[in-house]
């Protein structure tokens, strides 16, 4: 089981060098950047797909879920810790999945909570006890959005460096109706602009200190059931803005059995393009043949 790794001591001091990869290096002084945490949901009880099969463990093109998402920290190299949030029912097959693959920015599984917001705020609480700078860059993910890109994750990463906070969201290509009870039927209230409207994916990007921040406001409403994280900043922290990222139509969260067919052609298709990019980058390591055989030898 991956063990709680305390951050060393060099990551509890603030440090901005969280830069592309490319100047990725020790600030002059050689201080460390501040870490950049992905904390991966994956304690749901997908109550809309199957209790009794827990779909962050259903396999597509061979892979579960969960690990689809943790992969897609693991590669990013900017990455630098991943945490996984679990329920009792799934913990000993995650636990079981991460020591086979061997993940090595995986710090700890820890247990979720009830609702979605739940877990966040466990993630939260462990990540305080482990001593997380205040500066942290966290990036909380759904584990069912099993193809999240990594252009969206940079994108996350980047947006910190100018925002508090920042949520990956996709543009509607539907009218949104905005509506509200009357009697027993949902009427209209408004149709807002569709410029202006996108539907929320994950990653959802924060300041560690920001959403922990506006999680401890929430915590006095004991109504307060949001369904994502940014909310929780839009609703008690109003004046601090939180930045759009380009999401995908592919970065899709599987909900219910139907959303299965359409993320199986996805993950073929990702597989695909993966290997394409392996047989480029073979092909361009590759040294410079002689391309016409024999005729120079002779
Ligand atoms: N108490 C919860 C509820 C949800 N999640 C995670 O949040 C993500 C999005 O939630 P959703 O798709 O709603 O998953 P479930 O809550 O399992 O689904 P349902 O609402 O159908 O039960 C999932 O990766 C899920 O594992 C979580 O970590 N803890
Ligand atoms: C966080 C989220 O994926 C943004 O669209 C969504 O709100 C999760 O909702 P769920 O009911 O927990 O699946």
């Amino acid at each position: 089981m991956a063990r709680l790794t305390v951050f060393p001591m060099s990551m509890r001091d603030e440090h901005e060098t969280n830069a592309a990869p490319a100047a990725a290096s020790p600030a002059p002084s050689g201080r460390q950047p501040v870490p950049v945490v992905a904390v991966v949901l994956a304690a749901g009880f997908g109550t809309r797909f199957d209790p009794k099969n827990p779909k962050q463990l259903v396999s597509l093109d061979d892979e579960p879920i969960v690990c689809w998402s943790i992969d897609a920290f693991e590669t990013n190299p900017r990455v630098t810790d991943i945490i996984v949030v679990v329920n009792p029912r799934v913990r000993g097959e995650v636990e079981r999945l991460v020591d086979e693959a061997g993940y090595p920015k995986v710090r700890m599984i820890i247990n979720g909570g009830a609702e979605r917001a739940d877990s966040t705020s466990a993630a939260l609480a462990a990540l305080a006890d482990a001593g997380i700078p205040p500066r942290a860059k966290l990036l909380i993910h759904d584990a069912v959005r099993p193809f999240v890109e990594q252009s969206s994750i940079d994108g996350c990463i980047d947006a910190l460096d100018e925002f508090e906070a920042a949520t990956v969201a996709f543009a509607s290509t539907d009218t949104v109706l905005l509506t509200e009870d009357l009697g027993d039927r949902k009427v209209i209230r408004s149709v807002p602009d569709r410029s202006n409207m996108f539907r929320a994916q994950t990653p959802q990007a924060f300041r560690f200190e920001t959403i922990r921040h506006a999680y401890e406001l929430a915590a006095d409403d004991p109504d307060f059931h949001p369904t994502d994280d940014t909310r929780v900043v839009v609703d008690y922290l109003a004046d601090t803005p939180v930045a759009i990222v380009a999401g995908s139509r592919t970065n899709l969260k599987i909900t219910t059995h139907d959303d299965l067919p359409d993320a199986e052609r996805i993950a073929t298709s990702v597989r695909m393009e993966r290997a394409r990019t392996r047989v480029h980058a073979m092909l361009a390591a590759a040294p410079a043949g002689d391309d016409d055989g024999d005729a120079s030898a002779q």
